[in-house]
């Protein structure tokens, strides 16, 4: 039996509106993620991740994103929202990141040359997944900016998401050449910083089944 992934994990991340949020449950993303990161477009606030939570349908896990932040702000919201999952993507320590009791995305910033992304994911034995994404160290992601996926490291011990400026267009050639056990996206099914726009989301799940159902050679 192959080792590849049957399909792609898909995670929609930085949604402020809930029919953005109906509309990737409806089509078919199995995650997405709430940006609680200071000045972030995407940041949101308890009370406004709340009503968009009531949006989210069930089966679909809400991953809740953070940049070095005060860890008695990570419990707050995680006491208040229950998100299924956290996403870390600043300088955060593996025991920062486990200190929560809940599984948790690693984000490996592959757009600088001095971090190994090997050597990085393997201090994190306790992430639930890694997450190599095309921001440098110490900058915010959402900015729709790709990295040279020949820097990815080989087989780690846990799902490796993509991200960093995928769109529509692009999509189909990262997953079918990559075959990342997940992807991540922001920007690339935006009109404006936290506004998703329908038929880009629509056409991005699109290209990834496309992707999902090609062969290799394809
Ligand atoms: O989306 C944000 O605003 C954000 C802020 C701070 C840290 C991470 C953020 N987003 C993450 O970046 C990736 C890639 O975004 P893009 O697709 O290149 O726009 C996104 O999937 C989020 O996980």
């Amino acid at each position: 039996m192959s080792d590849l992934p049957f399909r792609t994990r898909v995670k929609f991340c930085g949604l402020t509106r809930p029919g953005d949020v109906r509309l990737a449950g409806e089509l078919g993303v199995d995650a997405i993620g709430f940006v609680f990161v200071k000045g972030s477009p995407r940041r949101l606030e308890v009370p406004q991740a709340h009503w968009l939570k009531a949006a989210v349908p069930p089966m679909v896990s809400i991953v809740a994103l953070f940049m070095d932040a005060d860890p008695d702000h990570v419990r707050y919201v995680v006491e208040e929202l229950q998100p299924a999952m956290l996403q870390f993507h600043g300088s955060e320590e593996e025991r920062y990141c486990r200190s929560f009791g809940l599984p948790y995305l690693r984000t490996i910033p592959m757009r600088d040359p001095h971090t190994d992304p090997a050597e990085m994911a393997a201090r994190f034995p306790s992430a639930a997944a890694f997450l190599f994404d095309g921001h440098a160290l110490g900058e915010q992601g959402g900015g729709g900016l790709r990295f040279d996926l020949a820097r990815l490291p080989g087989p780690l011990r846990r799902p490796t998401f993509i991200a960093g400026g995928l769109t529509p267009d692009n999509v189909y050639d990262v997953v079918h050449h990559a075959r990342p056990w997940g992807i991540d996206v922001s920007s690339g099914i935006e009109s404006a910083p936290g506004i998703k726009d329908g038929a880009r989301m629509r056409r991005f799940m699109e290209e990834v089944r496309r992707a999902d159902c090609a062969a290799p050679g394809d």
